[in-house]
């Protein structure tokens, strides 16, 4: 089928013999961001991956299972707390993965800006579907091909260094394709004109984000902690409806997600993983400059 083509076609240098070609960065951002990435590896990503072999970078939502966390005084009480952690990210993209619509076998989807590869391992674990991942950073790209092939899902499941604004897969050729915290790092504008491109009619995209909240004004001093922290540039919900707009994404579903999110902030901020940027989520979650949203759009 068609996205099997794509993928074969930009699997050049993917065999076990030759190195994969790495394509040069489009911008000089793009290279500061890959090589961000490249060097990344911060415990509260490593240590909760460590716990079943998903490895994230996003957030987590949901209620914190104060039952299971269990007494802060006793010596298994960190361990929990990772524990407790990595399953609200990974119930992050379960929620994710709910939005996509029907989903078979025989598609293929698209995870833009796949980090090590968590929610790709998840999504071919629910659908039993190809999952086509593009990432800026050869060590995420090598970090998630090894974990697929160490599930012997690597027949199906593959991560590429490949910029998203500009990937090798086929016009209409993808059932359903996402960003989790991923579009902050590019123009909207061109993010979803590629989504579009590439998606069929009638096929479902999907983003989980952190977005600046118009009713605010301006972003706020923590949204701008947040971008320096992670040399991002976070949007407004607003330009994230226009450009969708522009480019045949019709949302179906928005979901202001502030309130799942803020316990998992909560709780991260008690942890010895602190990583310094735990105030300006919660702070600006709280003063209602920030918001955590999914948004679920319609190719049409
Ligand atoms: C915060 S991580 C999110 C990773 C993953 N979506 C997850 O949920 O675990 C951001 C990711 O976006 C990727 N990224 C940023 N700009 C990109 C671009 N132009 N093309 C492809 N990937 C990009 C980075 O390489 C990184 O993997
Ligand atoms: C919601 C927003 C604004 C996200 C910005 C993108 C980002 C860096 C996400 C988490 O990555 P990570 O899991 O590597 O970060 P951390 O080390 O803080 O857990
Ligand atoms: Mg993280």
């Amino acid at each position: 089928m068609a996205a099997a083509s794509a993928s074969s076609s930009a699997s050049e240098g993917a065999s076990p013999s030759a190195p994969a070609r790495i394509p040069a960065p489009a911008t000089p951002y793009q290279e500061d961001i890959a090589r961000y990435w490249n060097n990344e590896a911060r415990p509260v990503n490593l240590r909760l991956g460590d716990v079943d072999g998903l490895y994230h970078h996003h957030y987590g939502i949901g209620a914190v299972d104060h039952d299971a966390l269990g007494d802060p005084g006793d010596g298994e009480y960190e361990a929990r707390l990772i524990a407790e952690l990595h399953r609200l990210e990974s119930a992050q993209a379960e929620f994710l993965l709910d939005h996509l619509g029907p989903i078979g076998p025989g598609d293929t989807l698209v995870d833009a800006g796949c980090g090590r590869g968590g929610s790709m391992v998840m999504a071919h674990q629910r659908f039993g579907c190809r999952v086509e991942g593009v990432t800026l950073s050869a060590a995420q790209a090598e970090f998630a091909n090894r974990r697929a092939r160490e599930l012997r899902i690597d027949d199906h499941v593959r991560s590429r260094v490949c910029n998203m604004l500009d990937t090798p897969f086929e016009k209409g050729s993808v059932a359903a394709s996402w960003n989790n915290e991923s579009s902050m790092y590019v123009d909207l504008h061109d993010l979803f004109a590629e989504h579009s491109r590439f998606l069929r009619v009638g096929g479902r995209y999907v983003t989980i984000t952190g977005c600046w909240n118009p009713r605010y004004g301006q972003p706020s001093k923590w949204v701008s902690q947040i971008n320096a922290h992670f040399e991002c540039n976070i949007h407004s919900r607003r330009e994230y409806l226009r450009a969708m707009a522009d480019n045949r994404l019709v949302p179906q579903t928005v979901i202001d997600l502030t309130p799942e999110t803020l316990p998992y902030w909560e709780l991260r901020a008690t942890s010895s993983l602190v990583t310094g940027i735990e105030e300006a989520f919660i702070e600006s979650y709280r003063d209602g400059s920030f918001q955590y949203v999914l948004i679920a759009a319609d190719r049409v």
